[in-house]
């Protein structure tokens, strides 16, 4: 179907595709640095992974370096309609220096910023609480030994540090998100003692005030990881609390629930109680197993409750999935696109209509607008997008995944 066929079906409803197409192209997604690696990063480093988060697989033409890591994103986001942002995590650093965590410093970073400037690109940043010696006991910010609580206070400063001079120099607020894999396997015999830790290092690391137009704290909640499944010192109440109380963003890790909650249904409480949120969009297959994103319900409902609930100018969209079992390039390509075509689909509903049928309690009508409407031509509307921003579709958008894919799978670990 053409596109002017489409939006004349759309107008039917009295939905402008013209409308939706503006909005979704200032809609930028934080896409995360750690699905082109399989969260190895760029340092030499000693410790387990921590807190259930290994990826899996083994597929040809993992990033090695900075440059390739950046080669691959340059790939990815020419296949992605739009402008959007890179998620960097503080064990990407790209220097040749050996710092240890609590030793990391702006300059390290330095070419991340100078790239992200010539691409265009906001840059989001996060601590890096895992993957260290001093987080094998699955303890960070809440360990009951001071030294290794100020080894990762220290860390968590200078992360913030940094992540306000990238704000700083790309002229776009850096969101600086803390997660932290603490917990206990088996059932602790005191759950209070390490949340009054975790709470006092947090707050020692936000100590100093920054400009909201450089930096934006966050914070993640879980349920549960592997080695951590009695108790997560950071669970969802203590950081709901927390972000309420400092003020804040609460970061919602879609696979950082029980699998039958669903987040989406999350946004609108938690918007009463905090200016902004942080999305770590993800598809978690019976535990957080942070698979590739589909165009499936739970991510059609969270673009439906942002724009339905008018969200969109106080969400930060992150991705967090990785898979080391396809293409990971592809990965980045087929979750972002799936997110932007979620965040359409939700921008080319009727909402009027759908909410005064609400209002009336006309649960009939509602419900016969949300199944007629899937019928719409939503398929010519995106294709008219990514023609616009100039990128490939269908089988075009499929050979040159492959030709990348080609290209780097050569490279030997
Ligand atoms: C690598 C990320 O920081 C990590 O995935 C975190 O956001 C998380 O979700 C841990 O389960
Ligand atoms: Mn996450």
């Amino acid at each position: 179907m053409s596109y002017e066929s489409a939006k004349a079906a759309f107008a039917d409803w009295g939905v402008d595709t013209e409308t939706a197409l503006r909005r979704l192209a200032e809609i930028p997604i934080s896409m995360h640095c750690w699905q082109g690696d399989d969260v190895v990063g760029f340092e030499s480093k000693t410790g387990s992974s921590g807190g259930g988060i290994q990826a899996t697989g083994n597929h040809p033409g993992r990033a090695r370096t900075p440059d390739e890591l950046r080669a691959d994103l340059e790939f990815a986001y020419a296949m992605i309609p739009g402008k959007h942002r890179l998620n960097l995590h503080a064990c990407y650093l790209d220097t040749d220096q050996n710092p240890d965590r609590d030793e990391i410093e702006f300059s390290h970073f330095a070419p991340w910023v100078d790239w992200a400037r010539d691409q265009g690109l906001g840059l989001d940043f996060n601590p890096t609480f895992f993957a260290h010696a001093k987080a094998d006991d699955n303890l960070t910010l809440s360990h009951p030994d001071q030294a290794i609580r100020d080894f990762w206070i220290e860390h968590g400063k200078r992360s913030r540090d940094i992540a306000a001079q990238m704000g700083a120099a790309l002229g776009t607020a850096c969101v600086n998100n803390i997660w932290v894999p603490d917990g206990y396997k088996d059932t602790p015999v005191d759950r209070f003692a390490p949340r009054q830790r975790l709470e006092q290092s947090l707050n020692a690391i936000m100590q100093t005030p920054h400009d909201k137009a450089q930096l934006l704290d966050a914070v993640e909640s879980k349920l549960f990881g592997i080695g951590v499944e009695a108790c997560t010192v950071g669970s969802h109440e203590f950081y709901m609390g927390y972000a309420i109380r400092k003020g804040t963003l609460l970061c919602l890790d879609m696979g950082h629930f029980h699998p039958t909650e669903n987040v989406a249904d999350k946004l609108s409480s938690v918007a009463l109680s905090v200016d902004e949120i942080l999305l770590h969009v993800s598809r978690p297959m019976r535990w957080d197993s942070d698979h590739v994103i589909l165009l499936d319900d739970s991510i059609l409902q969270m673009a439906q409750e942002l724009v339905s609930a008018d969200l969109l100018d106080r969400t930060h969209i992150g991705l967090d999935f990785f898979d080391a079992t396809i293409s990971r390039t592809a990965a980045w390509v087929i979750g972002t696109r799936n997110m932007q075509k979620a965040l359409l689909r939700a921008l080319l509903a009727p909402w009027d209509r759908l909410k005064s049928a609400e209002d009336r309690l006309d649960y009939t009508t509602r419900l016969m607008v949300t199944e007629e409407i899937k019928d719409l031509p939503f398929g010519a509307v995106w294709a008219e997008f990514c023609n616009r921003m100039d990128v490939a579709t269908g089988p075009v958008l499929l050979s040159e995944l492959d030709r990348y894919q080609a290209k780097v799978s050569g490279r030997t670990s």
